[in-house]
């Protein structure tokens, strides 16, 4: 058997069409500041690419670049003025900050409305109780993958490795509201197979390379691939050993062109949702 592969490039395609279509019908174009502090070589990729992202969807970006050395109060300097921007619909930072910054302060900082990135803990809060905040990125993109193919999330086992805030949590409450049955699993989990080998839905979001083989995976399962690594010979690589785990999975996303790109179009569709929410548009 070999698995389908799930296409996220196309699929952030047609969303950014999408979002692009929805935004030439606003009054005025939707907004996004973008804030990097420091040098971060990947982070610099990845805000780059969501310049690119807006440019291409006719999201206006404003582009905050501060050095390595910022202060956390600078920062909030910064944020609090794009918080009284009415211009401004979306505010990002990107992480992760400098180790001196304090992220948690940060991002509770950024006016909730205007949280498009959904890390403030008003929309965590949202989140895990009624829902209707903005929705963190990569997870939000994670569920319309699942959607795009068709697969029937409610019922089936998700099996999350990984608990960061920014994928592993919010994932878990997006799959709870799909009805999915969630393990959570982490580093201290005790016998991981267990787990993995009863999973429909494996998402492996833990930051090592090609860690999840090909004997973790139940035949026919869907895994998502949430890593970004380098291999022993410098390749761009995910968490999931793709090569050996195509062969028993059902469906499988790849490193590169899987996740990714979902992360930045659900970002413009968060931009999009605030901006139609502050020109009333719902
Ligand atoms: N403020 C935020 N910071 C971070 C987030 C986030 O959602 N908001 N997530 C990650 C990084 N990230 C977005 O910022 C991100 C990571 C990867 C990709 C992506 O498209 N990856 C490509 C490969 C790119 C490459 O060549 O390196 C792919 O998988 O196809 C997009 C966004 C942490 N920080």
């Amino acid at each position: 058997m070999s698995a389908q592969i799930i296409d996220g490039k196309a699929i952030a395609k047609a969303i950014r069409e999408k979002t692009k279509a929805a935004a030439a019908r606003l009054r005025r174009a939707p907004a996004l500041a973008v804030v990097m502090v420091g040098e971060n070589p990947a982070s610099a990729v990845y805000v780059r690419n969501k310049v690119r992202a807006c440019n291409e969807v006719g999201i206006t970006s404003i582009e905050h670049r501060l050095p390595q050395d910022c202060t956390d109060e600078r920062l909030l300097e910064v944020i609090k003025a794009l918080n009284e921007d009415a211009t401004v619909d979306g505010i990002l930072v990107q992480l992760p900050l400098p180790e001196h910054m304090h992220a948690g302060l940060i991002l509770e900082t950024i006016d909730p409305n205007k949280d498009v990135d959904g890390f403030h803990i008003y929309n965590t809060g949202k989140l895990v109780t009624t829902g209707g905040g903005f929705k963190p990125c990569t997870p939000a993109g994670i569920i319309e993958l699942l959607k795009a193919i068709d697969y029937p999330i409610e019922g089936k086992h998700a099996v999350i490795l990984g608990r960061s805030n920014i994928v592993g949590k919010p994932l878990a409450m997006l799959m709870l509201q799909e009805n999915a049955t969630v393990t959570m699993t982490h580093s201290h989990t005790p016998n991981l197979k267990h787990y993995t080998l009863d999973a429909d839905i494996l998402v492996a979001a833990i930051g090592r390379a090609k860690y999840v083989k090909a004997d973790m995976v139940k035949p026919g399962a869907v895994v998502i691939d949430v890593g970004t690594n380098r291999d022993e010979n410098g390749k761009l690589c995910g968490d999931v050993d793709t090569q050996a785990v195509q062969e028993v999975a059902g469906w499988i996303t790849p490193v590169p062109g899987g996740v990714g790109p979902m992360t930045i179009a659900m970002l413009m569709h968060n931009t999009l949702i605030s901006a139609q929410k502050r020109q009333n548009i719902f």
